[in-house]
């Protein structure tokens, strides 16, 4: 954009000279020159990424100084488009409005109006008979009264932007907190069964794929409504939250555990052998069975589990199914118990 906005500027120039609104010998391709070398250097120092050390990475401070310098010294050659030529001091603070804020823009216009200031006295002191005072005091007043404007009306929209981006960054994290929620249990934290569902789909297309094993438990609490019945819904939701924690705690974090409804839950032991699973459940069963949750001596905690190895090419319906037929067995055999399907 820079480079654009001076080629614009050097064609004005170059037109302004041949039509002697300008001194004859306005060295502008001199000017340019600098401009354009100095302008390459900031654009190697932002893609090479020396300038991400500074304190203004993007180089904003130094890229608008460096034009407000040029703009003074094409000023200087302007002779009744003077006055005109000052619009071209706007064009440079145009670039800060979205990088500045308003201190930061109050600084470049005070830097601004310094150099004119500047370049008016370099001219009262040096030819005080070509200058006219009254252009000479106009002119002041119109560069510091639309500087002034500029450092309001570009804060108000440094302000705006600032807003924009704020509203847009907490949407963002209201959405990954939306999505955070959805796939999770709201009782246990664990995750649910639709996310349960995707994944074992997932999982089974990996172990389709590499060959790999893939084993399925469905969790049973057993009894579980006698809980409830006897000591209350809220007591029945401790039971359940502390298996899971359990449960979290006792699994690897590679091994997938989602509660699939009221007081069953799921384990997916994705690489692992039939005899590892068997272990980390029987583990998770003992672990279960010692809780104390002080409830009278008859009542034992426990779970009965159905285990599924995953077979080629079978669908996740008769994966699961074959798990729930196994948990049926565990349950009819006594409870308490881990059965592993064959077929
Ligand atoms: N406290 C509580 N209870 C739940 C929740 N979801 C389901 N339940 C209860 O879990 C109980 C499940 O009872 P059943 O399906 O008869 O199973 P069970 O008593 O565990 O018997 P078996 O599975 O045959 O050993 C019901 O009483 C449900 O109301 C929950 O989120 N919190």
């Amino acid at each position: 954009m820079a480079l654009y906005s001076y080629l614009l500027l050097w064609m004005g120039t170059f037109l302004g000279v041949q039509l002697s609104a300008f001194e004859p010998g306005t060295p502008h391709a001199l000017i340019f020159g600098w401009l354009y070398g100095i302008n390459a250097l900031f654009y190697l120092m932002i893609r090479s990424g020396c300038s991400e050390r500074l304190k203004d990475p993007s180089l904003t401070f130094l890229q608008m100084a460096t034009g407000i310098l040029a703009t003074t010294a094409i000023l200087y050659f302007s002779r009744e488009l003077r006055g005109a030529m000052l619009s071209i001091y706007f064009m440079v603070m145009t670039f800060g409005v979205f990088a500045l804020d308003r201190r930061g823009l109050m600084l470049m216009a005070l830097f601004t109006l310094t150099c004119f200031t500047g370049l008016q006295v370099f001219e009262l002191s040096t030819s005080p008979h070509s200058v006219v005072f009254s252009y000479l005091i106009g002119h002041w007043i119109i560069l510091a009264l639309g500087l002034c404007w500029f450092i309001y009306v570009g804060g108000y929209i440094h302000n705006l932007q600032t807003r924009v981006r704020d509203q847009r960054e907490s949407l963002r994290e209201a959405h990954e907190r939306l999505s955070a929620i959805a796939i999770r249990d709201e009782l246990t934290g664990l995750y649910n069964r639709r996310h349960f569902l995707e994944r074992l789909d997932e999982e089974m297309s990996l172990a389709e794929r590499n060959g790999s094993a893939l084993h399925l438990a469905i969790i049973d609490l057993d009894h579980f409504k006698q809980v409830n019945d006897q000591y209350g819904h809220a007591a029945g939701d401790e039971v359940l939250c502390r298996f899971s924690n359990l449960a979290s705690q006792g699994l690897r974090r590679s091994d997938l555990l989602a509660r699939y409804g009221g007081e069953e839950f799921v384990v997916l032991f994705p690489h692992a052998s039939k005899q590892a699973c068997m272990a980390a459940m029987e583990r998770l069963r003992d672990a279960f069975a010692s809780q104390d949750f002080g409830f009278s001596g008859a009542m034992q905690t426990s779970f009965s589990a159905g285990l599924a190895a995953y077979q080629k090419g079978e669908s996740a319906e008769s994966f699961t199914h074959r798990a729930d037929t196994a948990l049926y067995e565990a349950k009819a055999a006594g409870r308490n118990r881990i059965h592993l399907t064959g077929e």
